[in-house]
């Protein structure tokens, strides 16, 4: 269980704060499917960065079984993360002369020989639709699609049992927004937590929970 306690985020520049988040309290259930909708710049993506360890926020906690992540030391948050949370960037994070298989496997390679990770990545890519001659092309060869399911097979490659995602049917045509979508179910059926941020309320549909967060707050849909 993730319990987001009055958490608020401001940044503050030259010009003055600006307030992001204010006084969001939120438990998020083992195994359940939550979407947070929100139009473009609600702070959406700063409140996944606060959920997943990246981004301290000003006030408020984050608390993962009862561990406050920002009680924890850098190293020991980073360890936290990579063992708990899988994260489905926006806009991927691939490394551009790295191969599909080896972008799947590089957050791991300082944890766990390559030799085993390898045919984690390979069974992963297959479980997420990715055909076998993609697996030593590069990013730049995968369609919008293809580029969403490597990213969901990198995060899971830690077998996280929360998996976060921002974005992840971002500019799909309705096919491959579906097709995501169930892919996203299936492993939501195996057990995994789901914590998804979209613009799309139609993406909302198969998920356990829906809020939208508009005006610094988080209003609860479904
Ligand atoms: N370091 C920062 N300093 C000041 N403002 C910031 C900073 N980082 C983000 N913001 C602002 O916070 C707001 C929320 O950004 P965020 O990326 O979380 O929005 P979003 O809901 O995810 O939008 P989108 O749907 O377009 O991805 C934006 O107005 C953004 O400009």
């Amino acid at each position: 269980m993730i319990e987001i306690r009055n958490l608020s985020k401001s940044f503050t520049h030259s010009t003055g704060q600006i307030d992001i988040l204010h006084n969001i309290s939120l438990t998020i259930e083992k195994g359940q499917w939550y979407t947070i909708l929100g139009p473009s710049g609600a702070g959406k993506t700063i409140f996944l960065g606060c959920i997943a360890g990246l981004l301290p926020p000003t006030t408020g906690e984050v608390l993962y079984d009862d561990i406050e992540l920002y009680q924890l030391s850098d190293k020991a948050r980073g360890n936290y993360r990579r063992k708990h949370i899988g994260f489905v960037y926006q806009n991927f994070k691939f490394l551009p002369h790295y191969s599909i298989v080896d972008n799947v496997i590089l957050p791991f390679i300082h944890d766990e020989p390559k030799k085993t990770l390898y045919p984690k990545a390979i069974t992963l890519l297959e479980q997420v639709g990715i055909h076998p001659e993609l697996f030593e092309r590069f990013p730049e060869d995968l369609s919008s699609e293809e580029k969403h399911r490597v990213a969901i097979a990198r995060a899971l490659l830690g077998n996280p049992s929360i998996l976060i995602c921002d974005e992840p049917t971002g500019n799909l045509n309705a096919e491959s927004r579906n097709e995501l979508l169930n892919l996203l179910s299936f492993y939501r059926a195996q057990g995994q937590t789901i914590i998804m941020v979209t613009r799309d309320e139609e993406a909302a549909r198969l998920s356990d929970y829906t809020y939208k967060l508009i005006d610094k707050q988080l209003i609860k849909l479904k």
